[in-house]
């Protein structure tokens, strides 16, 4: 029986593909195996040292101590580009919402007061103040080209803006996907002065925290507009409000709400609800749990952040799952110790990413525990799992 803990809500649909008969979920659970999260912040709690896997049924891994788990043997998974579109759709409402004043203008229908003239009156005579803009021909920078920042591209130019996109690491998949009519910026800054609106699609890391700050603030056009549906730390927030007090930016949107930002006249807080919708819920509730799933009967891995990819498919048989540190003479050794077992090797499967490797190892007897403990015990072998019939 497997064990799985959830940290946060999981989808329904995710939970149900983790057959009953072999997996206890629960929220509070002993000794898991996995644990399921989405934005739950791990770096501060203890994780057990039974748990061989981490399924983050979203796409940021921040909450997560990646490198900590890594240096472990437990792999950490994502659910790359199951709530791309929710994502992209809220970031064009974002967009209307700021260049129509739609919040605004809300607040102030709201307010009205008297009978239906008097209202009619004061919307007539109110009206100047929520004069917008439109998006065609404006340009919208892009900054991260994956499964998202292509998707609100791409929507964009579907509208007429005009797109400039910066992404030094864009994949080939995502460069296939992206209008051919999307311009590439040749920096940030270059990006950040060409641009009207401003969205953000990046993972926070030490690297992008901050990416927009004072100085970059100023070399924006007057009157730009931030959309930060990325993380909260992405922005200096204290510099983007001082460009908003000063008249120099227009609006800023995002989904990270703090003291400082939500009663912000010019700022439109939203609470993280980026990937809130029924479908992107169930979509990364399911990617996750069938990855978790697969990684725990079979040792392969899909859609990893810190292991590499490995398929080798099961063959009914028993199967060594073990991963080892990135270095030499790693597969010699644990060889070795199968063949001292009398063990035949049917199938093998090494697979490396920067310092940890994957090796998938069928062979036609159950694996011995004192066989198991030996490999373990083998310097920079970090987990030994024994799976399949018998085991
Ligand atoms: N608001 C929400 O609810 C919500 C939902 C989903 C994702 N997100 C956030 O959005 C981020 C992006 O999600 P995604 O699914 O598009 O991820 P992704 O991995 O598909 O894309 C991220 C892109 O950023 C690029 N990138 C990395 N560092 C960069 C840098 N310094 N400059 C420019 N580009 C850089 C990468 O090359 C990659 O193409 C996530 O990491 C997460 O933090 C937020
Ligand atoms: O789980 C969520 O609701 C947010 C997910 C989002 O921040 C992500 O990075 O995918």
């Amino acid at each position: 029986m497997f064990k799985i803990q959830t940290l946060n809500n999981i989808a329904v649909a995710g939970l149900n593909r983790l057959p009953r008969d072999r997996y206890e979920v629960a929220s509070e659970i002993a000794h898991p195996d996995a644990i399921l999260v989405r934005s739950a912040n791990m770096h501060e709690i203890e994780i057990p040292s039974t748990v061989k896997a981490i399924g983050r049924a979203g796409a940021g891994v921040n909450n997560i101590p990646v490198a900590r788990l890594t240096g472990r043997g437990v792999a950490v998974f994502n659910a790359p580009g199951a709530n791309a579109n929710a994502v992209k759709e809220l970031v064009l409402a974002g967009m209307l919402l700021a260049a129509r004043n739609i919040g605004q203008a809300w607040r102030f229908a709201r307010e009205l007061e008297g009978d239906d003239e008097a209202i009619h009156k004061a919307v007539e005579a109110g009206k100047k103040q929520f004069v917008g803009l439109e998006l065609p021909g404006r340009t919208l920078g892009v900054i991260g080209l994956g499964a998202i920042g292509v998707k609100v591209a791409n929507v964009a130019r579907a509208l007429g803006m005009r797109v400039i996109g910066y992404d030094p690491t864009i994949t080939v998949q995502r460069a296939w996907q992206l209008e051919s009519d999307v311009q590439p910026a040749l920096s940030i800054d270059d990006l950040v002065s060409r641009a009207d609106f401003i969205s953000f699609h990046v993972p926070l890391t030490d690297e992008t925290r901050h990416m927009i700050n004072a100085e970059r603030i100023r070399i924006m056009r007057p009157g730009a507009v931030l959309l930060n549906f990325s993380r909260d730390g992405i922005i200096d927030d204290a510099a983007a409000v001082e460009a908003l007090d000063q008249g120099h930016l227009y609006a800023y949107v995002c989904d990270f709400p703090s003291n400082r930002l939500k009663d912000h006249p010019r700022v439109i807080t939203l609470p993280h609800i980026g990937a809130s919708t029924c479908e992107a819920e169930e979509n990364c509730a399911v990617m996750v749990a069938d990855q978790i799933r697969d990684y725990l009967e079979t040792g392969n891995v899909l859609n990893s952040v810190n292991f590499p990819e490995i398929q080798l498919p099961p063959n009914g048989g028993y199967r060594l799952a073990v991963v080892n540190s990135n270095v030499p003479n790693m597969l010699g050794q644990i060889s070795t110790d199968l063949a001292q077992a009398g063990l035949n090797i049917l199938d093998m499967l090494n697979r490396s990413r920067g310092e940890v490797a994957v090796t998938l190892i069928d062979v036609d007897q159950p694996v011995p525990a004192n066989t198991a403990t030996a490999i373990r015990e083998i310097d920079g072998v970090l987990s030994v799992r024994c799976l399949g019939i018998g085991c």
